[in-house]
């Protein structure tokens, strides 16, 4: 029986035993398997500070490059091994454009100072784009402007392009525009109601002063057409197929201004002494007009500004008077006051600047080689569309003018703090003083003035800046002289 109990506790000494090396070569294993852990997590870390850096450092060049597309994903070779979802760094190197991806790390087993790049993929998250208008998510208009497709943003097309007008069936009525007080537009315009009645079979409507003025020349011309009072304006532009201007820029002011919503293309014939939106030359009008009838002819859309007075007695912004159309400008100025103008503006809520000075022009790039050109404003073709932030003599040594996108509301207000009124002008014309607490409110309309072009839309405002302003012009220097001929 001894023995018997001996030999069972010898047994059981051994499973303990066996038991105990098995316990240690658990915690062994495990104590292994914790360290192999802990070398990966460092080794892994410093593989995401170095992915992170590599990163930053393209993105910092890709930016210097003018390049915002802040994604470069160069796919591994080495496809094998763990993978990892790490959005923080994903975030910290796209975000800052908006963008949001994942990344999905790979393991490595090569050295760890190789290319970051090669060991990454990324996978950008989808979003979209979308544009506001007045207030509202707008964006179906502009899906033909910038496209989104998988995350990768392009322009697709450009918002302005040089524009050709194509009849689809052939102009039947043309209003004349002339500037008063010409005896040669008078005499041009006569010879012009003629041709286009006798030989185009046109319909011909003049302003109620010209067509007296025909019916002084002679009884003949009862079939040109007019208007009996200004109501009557309001439907011009459904009746007349082409306005012809004759006269100078300031009668395409004239004419643009006779529309209040859509304007029919207009042919600007140049009888005045600049002419910057006056192409066309009147000795050859017959030929000019034969061409523009038969189309296609280039177009430039000038785009207009809508401007609202909003009194300070106004209970709400659409309280306001009758709105003014600009093709040029508004601007607004101290008018007699000898004090300076103080004028606090705001664009789309956000405040811009307070003016102290003569005033300030918000004008049209059609206008800015006009008024806001002689303030200090930049030359900007016609077709950019935009507003132009131009102060008058402003008394700070830093204002310096601003071209604002075409999609904001300009808010000029007049502070109670303010010491003389302020007065606005609409192209040079119609003076609405601005007391303390009114404002003007002035944004992109949705009527331009379509002018028809001589040859295309740069052509001409290259040929007006450099015929009618002699914009840079030196005389070349000549050829003998120093040179520097080993270089
Ligand atoms: N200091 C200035 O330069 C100044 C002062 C007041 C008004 N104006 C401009 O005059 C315009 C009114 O013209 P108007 O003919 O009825 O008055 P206006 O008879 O006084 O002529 C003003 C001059 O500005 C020129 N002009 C007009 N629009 C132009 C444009 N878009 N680009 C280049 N030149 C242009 C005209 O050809 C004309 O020579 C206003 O809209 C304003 O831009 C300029
Ligand atoms: N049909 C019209 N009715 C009334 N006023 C007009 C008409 N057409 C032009 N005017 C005005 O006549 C003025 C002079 O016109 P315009 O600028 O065309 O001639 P201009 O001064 O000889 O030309 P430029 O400005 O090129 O020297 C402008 O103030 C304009 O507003």
């Amino acid at each position: 029986m001894d023995e018997h109990l001996i030999e069972f506790s010898e047994a059981l000494r051994t499973v303990a035993k066996a038991l105990r090396r098995a316990a240690e070569g658990k915690a062994s294993a495990q104590a292994e398997a914790a360290e192999w852990k802990r070398r990966y997590e460092l080794e892994r870390t410093r593989n995401l500070q170095m992915e992170q850096k590599a990163r930053m450092a393209e993105q910092f060049s890709a930016e210097k490059n003018g390049d915002l597309d802040c994604e470069r994903v160069k796919n591994s070779d080495n496809q094998s091994m763990l993978q990892n979802e790490s959005n923080e760094h994903s975030e910290t190197g796209c975000m800052k454009h908006g963008i949001w991806s994942h990344e999905v790390l790979r393991d490595r087993e090569s050295d760890s100072n190789s290319n970051a790049d090669r060991n990454k993929i990324m996978r950008k998250a989808s979003f979209k784009l979308s544009w506001w208008c007045n207030g509202e998510n707008g964006d179906q208009h502009k899906h033909d402007i910038v496209s989104f497709e998988r995350g990768n943003i392009t322009t697709a097309e450009r918002s302005s392009k040089q524009i050709s007008l194509k009849w689809e069936s052939d102009p039947q009525t043309v209003l004349i525009l002339t500037k008063p007080n010409s005896v040669s537009v008078r005499i041009l315009c006569v010879q012009m109601v003629r041709w286009l009645r006798e030989r185009k079979k046109l319909n011909v409507y003049v302003e109620p002063r010209v067509k007296v003025e025909l019916l002084a020349e002679s009884s003949n011309f009862s079939y040109v057409q007019t208007w009996k009072d200004d109501s009557e304006i309001s439907h011009l532009h459904m009746k007349v197929d082409l306005v012809i201007t004759l006269g100078g820029d300031g009668t395409v002011l004239w004419a643009a201004s006779m529309f209040k919503g859509p304007v029919p293309p207009i042919v600007p014939f140049s009888l005045g002494s600049l002419g910057f939106m006056t192409p066309f030359h009147s000795e050859h009008f017959k030929d000019c007009l034969d061409s523009v009838l038969r189309g296609p002819i280039s177009i430039t859309l000038r785009h207009r500004l809508l401007c609202r007075v909003v009194r300070d007695a106004a209970k709400n912004e659409y309280e306001t008077e009758e709105p003014f159309l600009v093709l040029n400008e508004v601007t607004i100025d101290r008018g007699i006051s000898s004090y300076l103008t103080n004028l606090e503006c705001y664009c789309d809520n956000s405040f811009v600047t307070c003016v102290q000075g003569d005033g300030l022009i918000l004008s049209t790039t059609s206008g800015s080689t006009a008024y806001s050109l002689a303030a200090g404003g930049s030359m900007v073709h016609p077709q950019v569309p935009g507003i132009l932030f131009t102060p008058i003599c402003p008394h700070s040594l830093s204002f310096r003018p601003l071209i604002l996108p075409e999609h904001v509301t300009v808010r000029i207000m007049v502070p109670f703090n303010s010491r003389s009124p302020a007065w606005a002008s609409f192209d040079g014309k119609d003076r609405k003083l601005l007391a303390a607490g009114d404002a003007l409110l002035c944004s992109m309309a949705p009527w331009p003035v379509p002018t028809a072009c001589q040859v295309d839309s740069t052509n001409d405002f290259l040929r007006s800046i450099h015929d009618g302003l002699h914009w840079n012009l030196r005389k070349t220097q000549s050829f003998d002289g120093p040179r520097d001929r080993d270089l």
